[in-house]
Protein backbone atom coordinates (compact mmCIF):
# COMPACT_ATOMS: atom_id res chain seq x y z
CA UNK A 1 0.00 0.00 0.00
CA UNK A 2 1.64 3.31 -1.20
CA UNK A 3 1.46 5.81 1.72
CA UNK A 4 -0.48 8.44 -0.17
CA UNK A 5 -3.46 6.36 -0.76
CA UNK A 6 -6.21 8.34 0.36
CA UNK A 7 -8.61 6.91 2.84
CA UNK A 8 -12.00 8.87 4.08
CA UNK A 9 -11.61 10.02 7.67
CA UNK A 10 -12.10 7.35 10.29
CA UNK A 11 -13.36 7.66 14.22
CA UNK A 12 -12.01 4.67 16.20
CA UNK A 13 -13.33 3.14 19.33
CA UNK A 14 -10.95 1.19 21.93
CA UNK A 15 -12.67 -0.78 24.16
CA UNK A 16 -10.36 -0.71 27.28
CA UNK A 17 -12.89 -1.54 30.49
CA UNK A 18 -11.82 -4.65 30.91
CA UNK A 19 -10.10 -6.26 33.86
CA UNK A 20 -7.94 -8.91 32.14
CA UNK A 21 -8.68 -11.79 34.60
CA UNK A 22 -6.88 -14.21 32.63
CA UNK A 23 -3.70 -11.90 32.13
CA UNK A 24 -3.56 -13.02 36.31
CA UNK A 25 -2.09 -9.54 37.15
CA UNK A 26 -1.59 -6.74 39.66
CA UNK A 27 -3.50 -4.20 37.79
CA UNK A 28 -5.51 -4.49 34.36
CA UNK A 29 -3.22 -6.31 31.71
CA UNK A 30 -3.93 -2.78 29.25
CA UNK A 31 -2.00 -0.51 31.45
CA UNK A 32 0.77 -3.41 31.60
CA UNK A 33 4.48 -1.91 30.33
CA UNK A 34 5.93 -3.29 26.80
CA UNK A 35 9.37 -1.11 26.57
CA UNK A 36 8.42 2.62 27.36
CA UNK A 37 4.50 2.77 26.94
CA UNK A 38 1.45 0.46 28.16
CA UNK A 39 -0.09 -1.91 26.16
CA UNK A 40 -2.88 0.62 25.54
CA UNK A 41 -0.56 3.20 24.35
CA UNK A 42 0.82 0.87 22.10
CA UNK A 43 -2.45 0.20 20.57
CA UNK A 44 -3.52 3.60 20.19
CA UNK A 45 -0.24 4.90 18.81
CA UNK A 46 -0.91 2.42 16.10
CA UNK A 47 -3.96 3.92 15.35
CA UNK A 48 -2.83 7.15 15.32
CA UNK A 49 0.14 6.33 13.18
CA UNK A 50 -2.53 7.03 10.13
CA UNK A 51 -3.88 10.20 9.39
CA UNK A 52 -7.18 8.71 8.53
CA UNK A 53 -8.04 7.83 11.95
CA UNK A 54 -9.03 11.47 13.13
CA UNK A 55 -10.51 10.67 17.03
CA UNK A 56 -10.28 7.69 19.13
CA UNK A 57 -12.97 7.11 21.93
CA UNK A 58 -11.69 5.11 24.81
CA UNK A 59 -13.93 3.52 26.89
CA UNK A 60 -12.86 2.62 30.45
CA UNK A 61 -13.84 1.02 33.39
CA UNK A 62 -15.64 3.41 36.19
CA UNK A 63 -12.53 2.11 38.88
CA UNK A 64 -9.55 3.00 36.13
CA UNK A 65 -7.35 5.74 37.64
CA UNK A 66 -4.28 4.46 35.75
CA UNK A 67 -5.78 6.57 31.92
CA UNK A 68 -5.95 9.80 33.33
CA UNK A 69 -2.13 9.53 34.31
CA UNK A 70 -1.40 8.35 30.60
CA UNK A 71 0.16 11.86 28.11
CA UNK A 72 -2.53 10.20 25.87
CA UNK A 73 -5.15 11.39 27.78
CA UNK A 74 -4.09 15.28 27.23
CA UNK A 75 -4.54 14.38 23.28
CA UNK A 76 -7.46 15.87 22.12
CA UNK A 77 -7.79 13.69 19.49
CA UNK A 78 -8.59 11.11 22.67
CA UNK A 79 -12.21 10.95 24.22
CA UNK A 80 -12.90 8.77 27.39
CA UNK A 81 -16.34 7.26 27.49
CA UNK A 82 -17.40 4.46 30.60
CA UNK A 83 -17.39 0.92 29.44
CA UNK A 84 -19.85 -1.79 30.50
CA UNK A 85 -19.94 -5.23 31.76
CA UNK A 86 -18.70 -7.06 28.79
CA UNK A 87 -16.75 -6.08 25.58
CA UNK A 88 -19.75 -5.31 23.53
CA UNK A 89 -21.37 -3.11 25.98
CA UNK A 90 -18.35 -1.37 26.16
CA UNK A 91 -18.29 -0.79 22.28
CA UNK A 92 -21.48 0.34 21.92
CA UNK A 93 -20.83 3.19 24.92
CA UNK A 94 -18.28 4.49 22.43
CA UNK A 95 -20.48 4.27 19.70
CA UNK A 96 -23.30 6.03 20.88
CA UNK A 97 -20.53 8.85 21.04
CA UNK A 98 -19.20 8.33 18.23
CA UNK A 99 -20.42 11.24 15.45
CA UNK A 100 -20.06 12.85 12.54
CA UNK A 101 -17.61 10.10 10.49
CA UNK A 102 -19.07 7.78 8.36
CA UNK A 103 -16.63 5.14 9.10
CA UNK A 104 -15.69 3.59 12.70
CA UNK A 105 -12.95 1.30 13.51
CA UNK A 106 -13.10 -0.83 16.69
CA UNK A 107 -9.47 -2.24 17.97
CA UNK A 108 -9.17 -4.13 21.26
CA UNK A 109 -6.69 -2.07 23.67
CA UNK A 110 -5.27 -5.60 24.47
CA UNK A 111 -3.71 -5.45 20.52
CA UNK A 112 -0.54 -3.52 21.00
CA UNK A 113 1.41 -4.94 17.46
CA UNK A 114 -0.52 -3.65 14.92
CA UNK A 115 1.24 -3.02 11.80
CA UNK A 116 0.64 0.25 9.67
CA UNK A 117 0.25 -2.05 6.53
CA UNK A 118 -2.75 -4.34 7.80
CA UNK A 119 -4.54 -1.09 9.04
CA UNK A 120 -4.27 0.84 5.76
CA UNK A 121 -5.40 -2.65 3.93
CA UNK A 122 -7.92 -2.88 6.19
CA UNK A 123 -8.81 0.81 5.17
CA UNK A 124 -8.62 0.40 1.89
CA UNK A 125 -12.01 -1.68 1.71
CA UNK A 126 -13.39 1.68 1.86
CA UNK A 127 -13.16 2.19 -1.46
CA UNK A 128 -15.18 -0.55 -2.61
CA UNK A 129 -17.08 -1.56 0.51
CA UNK A 130 -20.95 -0.98 1.55
CA UNK A 131 -20.51 -3.29 4.91
CA UNK A 132 -16.81 -3.59 6.21
CA UNK A 133 -14.83 -6.12 7.44
CA UNK A 134 -12.23 -7.16 9.54
CA UNK A 135 -9.04 -7.98 9.79
CA UNK A 136 -7.73 -11.85 10.24
CA UNK A 137 -5.57 -14.99 9.87
CA UNK A 138 -6.18 -18.15 8.28
CA UNK A 139 -6.16 -20.90 10.98
CA UNK A 140 -2.92 -22.88 10.66
CA UNK A 141 -3.42 -25.84 13.09
CA UNK A 142 -5.76 -28.86 12.87
CA UNK A 143 -8.51 -27.70 14.86
CA UNK A 144 -10.75 -30.15 17.52
CA UNK A 145 -13.99 -29.37 19.35
CA UNK A 146 -13.86 -31.35 22.46
CA UNK A 147 -17.24 -33.21 23.73
CA UNK A 148 -18.82 -30.87 25.97
CA UNK A 149 -16.87 -29.27 29.28
CA UNK A 150 -14.49 -32.44 28.63
CA UNK A 151 -10.92 -32.11 27.49
CA UNK A 152 -11.47 -34.79 24.85
CA UNK A 153 -11.77 -34.78 21.28
CA UNK A 154 -15.15 -35.04 19.91
CA UNK A 155 -14.57 -34.15 16.04
CA UNK A 156 -11.70 -32.43 14.25
CA UNK A 157 -13.00 -29.09 12.66
CA UNK A 158 -12.35 -28.80 8.73
CA UNK A 159 -9.76 -25.74 8.64
CA UNK A 160 -10.11 -24.58 4.79
CA UNK A 161 -12.24 -21.29 5.24
CA UNK A 162 -11.97 -20.86 8.97
CA UNK A 163 -10.57 -17.69 9.98
CA UNK A 164 -9.11 -16.43 13.64
CA UNK A 165 -10.81 -12.80 14.02
CA UNK A 166 -8.54 -9.98 14.47
CA UNK A 167 -9.01 -6.18 15.41
CA UNK A 168 -9.34 -3.77 14.10
CA UNK A 169 -13.05 -4.14 12.87
CA UNK A 170 -14.24 -1.77 10.14
CA UNK A 171 -17.70 -0.65 9.62
CA UNK A 172 -19.95 2.02 8.37
CA UNK A 173 -20.93 3.98 11.94
CA UNK A 174 -24.80 3.93 11.70
CA UNK A 175 -24.96 0.21 10.69
CA UNK A 176 -22.65 -1.36 13.54
CA UNK A 177 -24.50 0.63 15.43
CA UNK A 178 -28.07 -0.46 14.45
CA UNK A 179 -26.49 -4.06 14.07
CA UNK A 180 -25.12 -3.90 18.02
CA UNK A 181 -27.78 -2.59 19.54
CA UNK A 182 -30.19 -4.72 17.94
CA UNK A 183 -28.25 -7.78 18.70
CA UNK A 184 -27.91 -7.33 22.11
CA UNK A 185 -31.33 -5.95 22.81
CA UNK A 186 -32.31 -9.50 21.32
CA UNK A 187 -29.80 -11.27 23.12
CA UNK A 188 -27.00 -12.49 21.09
CA UNK A 189 -24.00 -13.60 22.42
CA UNK A 190 -21.50 -10.97 20.78
CA UNK A 191 -17.78 -11.24 20.98
CA UNK A 192 -16.59 -9.09 18.15
CA UNK A 193 -18.70 -6.59 15.66
CA UNK A 194 -18.82 -8.31 12.67
CA UNK A 195 -21.47 -11.12 14.78
CA UNK A 196 -23.38 -8.43 15.29
CA UNK A 197 -23.37 -7.61 11.84
CA UNK A 198 -24.03 -11.45 11.09
CA UNK A 199 -26.69 -12.09 13.58
CA UNK A 200 -28.09 -8.84 11.43
CA UNK A 201 -27.48 -10.96 8.34
CA UNK A 202 -24.63 -9.29 6.27
CA UNK A 203 -21.32 -10.65 5.82
CA UNK A 204 -18.40 -8.13 5.95
CA UNK A 205 -15.37 -8.73 4.36
CA UNK A 206 -12.03 -10.80 5.76
CA UNK A 207 -8.98 -8.99 5.20
CA UNK A 208 -5.63 -10.99 5.80
CA UNK A 209 -3.95 -9.59 8.89
CA UNK A 210 -0.28 -10.75 10.45
CA UNK A 211 -1.06 -12.99 12.89
CA UNK A 212 1.47 -11.76 15.14
CA UNK A 213 -1.44 -9.23 15.79
CA UNK A 214 -1.97 -11.20 18.84
CA UNK A 215 -4.37 -10.17 21.67
CA UNK A 216 -2.58 -10.18 24.82
CA UNK A 217 -4.63 -12.41 26.77
CA UNK A 218 -3.03 -14.71 29.29
CA UNK A 219 0.85 -14.50 31.21
CA UNK A 220 3.11 -15.87 28.34
CA UNK A 221 1.83 -13.22 25.84
CA UNK A 222 3.11 -10.32 27.48
CA UNK A 223 6.71 -11.63 26.42
CA UNK A 224 5.89 -12.47 23.02
CA UNK A 225 3.97 -9.18 22.68
CA UNK A 226 7.53 -7.42 23.52
CA UNK A 227 9.46 -9.51 20.92
CA UNK A 228 6.56 -8.34 18.33
CA UNK A 229 6.83 -4.96 19.19
CA UNK A 230 10.75 -5.17 19.27
CA UNK A 231 10.37 -6.44 15.86
CA UNK A 232 7.87 -4.16 14.43
CA UNK A 233 10.25 -0.90 16.33
CA UNK A 234 13.25 -2.47 14.22
CA UNK A 235 11.21 -2.54 11.07
CA UNK A 236 9.71 1.06 11.39
CA UNK A 237 13.41 2.95 12.18
CA UNK A 238 14.69 0.72 9.31
N1 LIG B 1 -16.29 -5.20 29.83
C1 LIG B 1 -15.24 -5.15 28.99
C2 LIG B 1 -14.43 -6.31 28.74
C3 LIG B 1 -13.34 -6.20 27.88
N2 LIG B 1 -13.09 -5.00 27.30
C4 LIG B 1 -11.94 -4.85 26.42
O1 LIG B 1 -12.08 -5.72 25.30
C5 LIG B 1 -10.76 -6.12 24.86
C6 LIG B 1 -10.69 -7.63 24.62
O2 LIG B 1 -11.19 -8.26 25.76
P1 LIG B 1 -10.34 -9.34 26.62
O3 LIG B 1 -9.05 -9.66 25.97
O4 LIG B 1 -11.26 -10.44 27.01
O5 LIG B 1 -9.98 -8.45 27.92
P2 LIG B 1 -10.50 -8.69 29.40
O6 LIG B 1 -11.98 -8.85 29.41
O7 LIG B 1 -9.88 -7.60 30.21
O8 LIG B 1 -9.78 -10.08 29.77
P3 LIG B 1 -10.38 -11.27 30.66
O9 LIG B 1 -11.49 -11.88 29.84
O10 LIG B 1 -9.19 -12.17 30.80
O11 LIG B 1 -10.84 -10.66 31.95
C7 LIG B 1 -9.77 -5.66 25.92
O12 LIG B 1 -9.02 -4.55 25.41
C8 LIG B 1 -10.64 -5.26 27.09
O13 LIG B 1 -10.09 -4.17 27.84
C9 LIG B 1 -13.88 -3.87 27.53
O14 LIG B 1 -13.62 -2.79 26.99
N3 LIG B 1 -14.95 -3.97 28.36
C1 LIG C 1 -12.69 -9.01 19.32
C2 LIG C 1 -11.76 -10.19 19.40
O1 LIG C 1 -10.45 -9.76 19.75
C3 LIG C 1 -11.72 -10.87 18.05
O2 LIG C 1 -10.99 -12.09 18.16
C4 LIG C 1 -12.21 -11.21 20.47
O3 LIG C 1 -13.50 -11.69 20.14
C5 LIG C 1 -12.24 -10.59 21.85
O4 LIG C 1 -12.68 -11.63 22.71
P1 LIG C 1 -12.49 -11.44 24.27
O5 LIG C 1 -13.00 -12.68 24.92
O6 LIG C 1 -13.32 -10.22 24.63
O7 LIG C 1 -11.03 -11.24 24.47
Amino acid sequence: MTNNTTFPDVIAVVPAAGIGSRMQAEHPKQYLRIGQRTILEHSIHSLLAVPAVKQIIVAISPQDHWFPQLPLAQDPRIIVVTGGSERADSVLAGLQMAAGYHWVLVHDAARPCLHQDDLTRLLAITHHSKTGGILAAPVRDTMKRSEPGQPAIAHTVERNDLWHALTPQLFPLELLRSCLTRALQEGAIITDEASALEYCGYHPELVVGRSDNIKVTRPEDLALANFYLTELSNKESA
